[in-house]
């Protein structure tokens, strides 16, 4: 038995990846291709980028999800760190790890209010709103303070352009061990070379079909 295989969460999470696979953003259409890869990449412009997506869910998939209570789980995690909740669907994952491993604290960050409300509602909903506390506004001003001494895994997924800048932020708190899951890192070529570096202090490697997953160092 796990809180994530019961009784709310299971069927919530069964209910919740369903509307996102159903959410449309017509604000989105404006966009070409092209544009849309640049703000991607972009460290100034994402901001306008989140705005326009702000109906689109954008969770990480299934599998990854199983993924992050299995390395929360697995590494006996007690304190989290994420950037970019959403809607809650990855954050009600690493919550319910943290249940299963006797408790803990998972803080994570959202500039989009509409977003931090229903993520809110939805951490309640799967009875693990105890154990978040949702930090609203851009990351690099909330995860700049009052973090735990020892992260023991980070889960980035928000602006893909800032990844350097968030684990900057986070760096000197990673116990050694600690995980680091970056979904859909490719945007971030920098990112990427940081913690594939040899000696830079992180084991990585991609992982599945969009995580680059890094071990700290000790
Ligand atoms: C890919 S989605 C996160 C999906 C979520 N992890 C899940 O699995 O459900 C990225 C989110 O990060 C938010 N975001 C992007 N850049 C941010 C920043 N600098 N500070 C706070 N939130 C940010 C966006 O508004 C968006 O909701």
């Amino acid at each position: 038995m796990t809180t994530l295989t019961t009784a709310p969460m299971a069927p919530l999470l069964d209910r919740l990846f369903q509307e996102a696979d159903a959410a449309t953003s017509p604000a989105i259409g404006v966009l070409t291709r092209d544009e849309r890869e640049r703000l991607m990449r972009s460290k100034t412009e994402y901001l306008g980028l989140y705005r326009l997506m702000k109906d689109l869910w954008l969770p990480v998939s299934r599998e990854t999800g199983v993924l992050l209570y299995m390395l929360a789980r697995s590494s006996a995690a007690r304190n989290i760190v994420e950037f970019g909740t959403s809607f809650g669907i990855s954050t009600l994952h690493l919550a319910a790890a943290l249940r299963d491993n006797g408790g803990g604290r998972l803080i994570t960050s959202e500039f989009e209010p509409s977003k931090v409300a229903r993520a809110r509602r939805h951490l309640s909903e799967g009875g693990v709103i105890d154990l978040v506390d949702i930090r609203e506004g851009d990351a690099l001003k909330t995860l700049n303070a009052d973090l735990p001494d020892a992260i023991d895994l980070v889960l980035l997924d928000g602006a893909k352009s800032l990844y350097p800048e968030i684990l900057g932020l986070l760096e000197s708190r990673l116990r050694p061990g600690a995980l680091i899951v970056a979904d859909n890192a490719d945007y971030c070529p920098d990112y990427l070379e940081r913690v594939r570096k040899p000696g830079g202090g992180y084991l990585s490697v991609p992982f599945a079909e969009d995580v680059e997953l890094s071990l700290r160092l000790g």
